[in-house]
């Protein structure tokens, strides 16, 4: 009998470890139970500097203001990395236009000219596109990001000590280069007809770990592995809202699952900001399936077998077939062999 969730649980991370370094039982229990049952958590004490959410808010509230010309400078449609400007309603999810536009960024890196064959995601690797007239949001989104993949990293050991296993148990994929994604997101009410009431459908995160922050508005809804019931992610002022990829649930056989989400948009008239990010590894990373303690290995239910979406344990395979779907005109472009279909 499994109990219906109706909050999502807020964890402190600044109470995450003891005196001594190491992970704090009582923290580790909080945290096994909000991700095996509800798969989504807040976190506040995450580190950031006084202000520093707030003011990343507001510099990409500012962006999104600059005239339409300047944004289409970073046109995504012009990066095979499928970074930069995605303007309103054109990213889908569920086959339908998200009331959306937004800005996709990464690590800084250079682009790879061709990959093996089998190996495409790894043109995933490359440059950013940042405003040089605006030269504030680069500024803001690398240094949160930044803080972010620390963050991603302190919860993910966490999240292996809860799965019993060590604590640099997931170190390995993402050493060297993790291909984490960053999202600058603006929501509008009534702009985009298409969407209807869709502020970004219903899916989950290809990643291992998506730490989300988001303003007062709220929207963000998130439904638990088995029940019917949505939950609303109560806004919480500078906390982070922390959720779980594709990559756990491959890696631990749905002990842990990529829990579905959705936001709704705003009313007409209404701005929403958010700002995304996803801890994830290397684009060659091969996730196994881990070995869990019997009485979590008893508790697994097996990985989701959506045939529209299947979960591939490669993450960059995994990752870039979620681009395509997400950025039709953008796939069709830069992975013609691939976009078809
Ligand atoms: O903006 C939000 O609240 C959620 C966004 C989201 O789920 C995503 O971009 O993957
Ligand atoms: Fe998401």
């Amino acid at each position: 009998m499994t109990t219906v969730r109706t909050s999502v649980p807020v964890l402190d991370l600044s109470a995450a470890r003891t005196a001594d370094g190491r992970f704090n039982p009582d923290f580790i229990d909080a945290l096994r139970d909000a991700a095996h049952h509800v798969g989504f958590f807040q976190i506040t004490g995450y580190g950031a500097r006084d202000g520093q959410a707030a003011e990343l808010l507001d510099t990409v509230a500012r962006f999104f203001r600059l005239p339409l010309e300047q944004r289409l400078e970073l046109d995504n449609r012009n990066s095979a990395q499928f970074r930069g400007y995605t303007r309103l309603g054109k990213e889908m999810t569920q086959g339908r236009a998200d009331s959306r536009e937004q800005i996709d960024y990464g690590p800084e890196r250079t682009a790879v000219g061709s990959a093996a064959e089998g190996r495409s995601f790894m043109k995933l690797q490359g440059p950013n596109q940042w405003p040089e007239s605006f030269p504030q949001l680069e500024r803001a989104a690398m240094e949160w990001s930044d803080l972010m993949s620390r963050v991603g990293a302190e919860l993910l050991s966490a999240i292996g000590v809860a799965l019993g296993l060590p604590e640099d148990y997931f170190d390995e994929p993402f050493a060297g280069t993790p291909a984490w994604m960053g999202k600058l997101v603006h929501y509008v009410g009534g702009q985009v007809p298409e969407a209807g009431t869709q502020g970004v459908g219903a899916h989950a995160d290809y990643g291992f770990v998506t730490m989300l922050l988001q303003d007062a508005i709220g929207g963000l809804e998130v439904q638990p592995y088995g029940q019917d019931e949505w939950i609303t992610v109560e806004p919480i002022e500078g906390a982070l809202v922390v959720n779980l990829g594709e990559m756990l649930e491959v890696a631990t056989n749905g002990y842990l699952m990529a829990t579905i989400h959705r936001v709704t948009a705003p009313p007409p008239g209404v701005d929403r900001y958010s700002v995304p990010f996803f801890w994830s590894p290397r684009l060659d990373a091969v996730i196994d399936e881990v070995d869990l303690p019997a009485e979590l290995a008893a508790d697994a239910r097996g990985v989701s077998d959506d045939p529209a979406n299947p979960m591939l344990s490669s993450y960059g395979a995994n990752v870039l077939k979620g681009f395509l779907r997400a950025h039709p005109e953008t796939a069709a472009k830069h992975y013609p062999e691939l976009a078809a279909g």
